[in-house]
């Protein structure tokens, strides 16, 4: 199954670059024997400023079509890594090719698209920048992958 990540906004040289290129390439190897990646990053850019409806726009055309998709909102659902990793597993045993992964932008994600994701997910009720939540859900995905090959990477 393909992971994508679908974000508002260019990383370029930013901070968080290379802990998201780190973690995607572990993600990539780890992941092969389980079926699980590549990690295929989406950015849009909203030049016209349409504002959330925009970005959603784009956001849609991003999306894979028949893909399953996560939508990270702070009033998603908190998991814990192990049902983080249930939730990947399950998907990958759906059958369907395509997992996407929806990151906002500074108004967040337009109400629309967000209600008609699979699945919301916090990573708690305090809002994080969205470059450091790429950052965030590129270690969830490796510690998820780590989970399901039973590497020691994620110590409970
Ligand atoms: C700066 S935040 C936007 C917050 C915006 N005020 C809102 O109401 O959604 C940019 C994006 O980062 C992600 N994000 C920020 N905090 C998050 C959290 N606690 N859990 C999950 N995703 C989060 C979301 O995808 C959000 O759209």
């Amino acid at each position: 199954m393909r992971l994508h990540i679908c974000a508002v906004g260019r990383m370029k040289t930013a901070p968080e670059a290379s802990l998201v290129n780190d973690y995607t390439t572990r993600v990539d190897r780890a992941g092969r024997p389980l079926s699980l990646g590549p990690v295929i990053l989406h950015e849009v850019d909203d030049r016209k400023g349409g504002g959330m409806a925009g970005e959603a726009a784009l956001l849609r055309r991003a999306i894979p079509d028949g893909s399953l998709v996560c939508a990270l909102d702070e009033r998603g659902r908190t998991m814990s890594s192990p049902d983080f990793s249930e939730l990947l597993r399950d998907w990958r045993d759906s059958g369907r090719q395509d997992a996407t992964f929806v990151i906002g932008g500074a108004d967040g994600i337009d109400p629309a698209l967000r209600d008609s994701a699979d699945q919301l997910l916090s990573f708690g009720k305090m809002v994080w920048p969205h470059m450091l939540v790429r950052a965030m859900l590129a270690e969830q995905l490796y510690r998820a992958v780590s989970i399901l090959s039973g590497t020691p990477y994620h110590r409970a």
